[in-house]
């Protein structure tokens, strides 16, 4: 048997249609949300990976605002980016990229975000709602990561609900933040964390029905890691070069064996990383709604 595919690439543009016709609706309503990014320095990825949200946006008809500053920016000229995005009304939602340049709190340029515009969904106050509203509905940002990742397997007709969940990686944006969204009742999965100080990997992997692959480690999850119907997805991003191209390339967390035994996995890339990207769009979209709605 060999696994179906949880294709991200098609479920993002399903998720897309939906949001440009949300953003449509919206704009009756004389409402236009906006995505700012806030970029600091010119690493061409950093500058490749802000364009395409851009890109993204453009597509469903969400407006863009650029804030870019050099890479010798100060702690005081980013700080005040951000309040500029937080007090500009046509910004509904937006995100500092990441890394921050070395030398900056990272952490405070962070936790100075409105956390009602986290476009992210990674503000402090944001994941400490998840922590404490538990079992009421979610009205604030969910990090986009976690929430693609759900999307991506549920729209594909796996049922979550009651799953053993064996997440691998203690990141913040996955490992530590996907058993705050997989927890709540309407899910009632259970959540094991592993990270590099398990003490026996395969022990929890082998009786996983969903095991969720964010070590950045390339490979880590062998076809003897999966039981037999598991539902695998690869959230890993590694580079490495293509011997036989000598071109850079990603590389994720889970081995092609993979496929020969479980039911369903994610390809890496065209999994969750456009998940992520469409999740972003809807946390701005869904903001701008709340704005809407108040
Ligand atoms: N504040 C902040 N928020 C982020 O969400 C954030 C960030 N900073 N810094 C960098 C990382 C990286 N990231 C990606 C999202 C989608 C793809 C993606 O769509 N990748 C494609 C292909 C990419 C390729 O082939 O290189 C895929 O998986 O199919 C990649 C990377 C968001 N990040």
């Amino acid at each position: 048997m060999t696994a179906q595919i949880l294709d991200g690439t098609a479920t993002a543009a399903a998720i897309k249609a939906e949001l440009t016709q949300r953003v449509a609706a919206l704009a009756a309503r004389g409402v236009t949300p906006g995505l700012g990014t806030l970029l600091v320095g010119d690493d061409p990825g950093s500058r490749w990976y802000v364009a395409g949200k851009h890109r993204d946006c453009a597509e469903v008809g969400i407006a863009s605002i650029q804030e870019e500053l050099p890479g010798d920016a100060t702690q005081e000229d980013i700080e005040a980016a951000v309040r500029r995005l937080n007090e500009n009304p046509a910004c509904t939602g937006f995100i500092v990229q990441l890394p921050l340049p070395r030398g900056i709190d990272t952490h405070r340029v962070l936790e100075l975000i409105d956390p009602d515009k986290d476009a992210d969904g990674l503000h402090p106050t944001n994941l400490g709602r998840l922590v404490l509203r538990v079992n009421e509905p979610v009205t604030s940002p969910l990090p986009c990561t976690p929430r693609g990742i759900i999307e991506l397997v549920e729209r594909h007709g796996v049922d979550l609900r009651g799953a053993d969940v064996v997440v691998v990686g203690r990141g913040v944006t996955v490992g530590r933040s996907i058993g705050l969204l997989l927890t709540r009742r309407e899910v009632n999965a259970t959540v094991t964390l592993t990270h590099t100080g398990t003490a026996d990997l395969a022990e929890h992997t082998r009786n996983a029905d969903v095991i969720v692959a964010a070590a950045g480690v390339p490979g880590i999850i062998t076809a003897d890691l999966v039981k037999p119907g598991a539902v695998v997805v690869d959230v890993g991003v590694s580079r490495a070069t293509d011997p036989e191209t000598g071109k850079s390339r990603v590389v994720g967390d889970v081995d092609a064996g993979v496929r020969e035994v479980a039911s369903w996995v994610s390809p890496n890339p065209g999994g969750v990383g456009p998940m992520t990207r469409a999740m972003l769009l809807s946390n701005v979209v869904d903001t701008a709604e709340r704005l809407a709605a108040s």
